[in-house]
């Protein structure tokens, strides 16, 4: 670990509705111990991006930290554009899907040698509708879920389950959708549909088994049913999932078109409903700070 770094640390007081002081103090520690400078930001869910973009110009960190889920961290690498500077993960969000990815620890102590030490990745980020992506995306079934989420009050993964039971009640799913990539045009009746840098979701569902983090490529991928048995099966590591259940295909760019609005999400944050996606590789990479064993060459969401 350096020492002198000039670290920004941004914290989402809400998310996963958990008290973050412990990392705060940890963070303090750490930094007073190695003779660094630190700046303390708390979101307040407006116009953070505009102020997070001048702390950044004025006090130069040489390194960010961010205690927050998917949805801060990627607040931050828009900002840093793949700037040089390393980003360091305290995954504290409800559902944390690249830090699942990335294998980071819970240990706080742990997380603070990560996430100010030395051995760095490079992710691959996916431009969606002009928005960065870094992890997955989709349009359907769940984004209406995360929509319903985050219109309720209850915080973490029982929002979610809360919300799972009336969101499949309601929801008019299967959607249809015409697929441009690479000159061929597919048709598909789909539950949803996911682009997806890495291989699970924050639940831990491992949905691209074949997903690398830093291929110059995403995958597509086709949820035809919802199928509770395939669903279940994704929960393991090693699935074979039915072809009647998941397509999936590999590309560095897609247009996904649907006949009327659907729910849309990017990295866990809804995006209103949408009627077309557009998304292909972008030429920004992230770099962020990952345990220095078991280094994975592919991302596990
Ligand atoms: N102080 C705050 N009050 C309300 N919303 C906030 C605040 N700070 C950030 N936000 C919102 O939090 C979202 C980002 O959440 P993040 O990804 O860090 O965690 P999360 O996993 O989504 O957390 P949770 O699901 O528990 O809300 C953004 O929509 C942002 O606008």
């Amino acid at each position: 670990m350096s020492t002198n770094q000039r670290v920004l640390l941004v914290v989402n007081p809400i998310s996963g509705g958990r008290d973050k002081t412990p990392i705060i103090e940890q963070v303090q520690k750490k930094i007073q111990e190695t003779e660094g400078e630190l700046k303390i930001y708390k979101t307040t869910g407006t116009h953070d991006k505009y102020r997070l973009m001048e702390i950044v110009e004025d006090f130069k960190p040489t390194r960010v930290l961010i205690a927050g889920g998917d949805g801060s961290i990627k607040l931050m690498a828009e900002i840093l554009k793949g700037d040089d500077i390393p980003i360091g993960i305290y995954p504290a969000g409800s559902a944390n899907g690249l830090a699942e990815n990335l294998q980071l620890p819970s240990n706080i102590e742990e997380l603070t040698e990560i996430a100010l030490g030395d051995n760095f990745i490079l992710l691959d980020t996916i431009e969606i509708n002009k928005e960065l992506c870094l992890h997955i995306s989709d349009i359907g079934l769940n984004a209406e879920l995360i929509k319903n989420y985050q219109e309720g009050n209850i915080r973490g993964k029982l929002g979610y389950i809360i919300q799972s039971i009336p969101t499949l009640i309601k929801s008019e799913f299967p959607f249809h959708f015409k697929i441009e990539k690479e000159g061929i045009t597919l048709h598909r009746n789909a539950v949803l549909l996911a682009i997806a840098n890495a291989k699970r979701y924050g639940t831990g569902s491992t949905i691209n088994p074949k997903g690398k983090y830093d291929d110059g490529v995403f995958e597509v991928l086709v949820f035809k049913e919802f199928n509770i048995p395939e669903i279940l099966k994704t929960f393991r590591e090693d699935v074979e999932l039915s072809s009647d259940f998941i397509e999936i295909f590999s590309t560095s760019e897609v247009m996904l078109e649907c006949p009327k609005e659907i729910p849309f999400q990017i990295d866990g944050e809804y995006r209103g409903e949408v009627k077309k996606v557009h998304a292909a590789i972008s030429p920004i990479k992230i770099k962020i700070a990952v345990p220095q064993k078991k280094l994975p060459n592919k991302l596990i969401i």
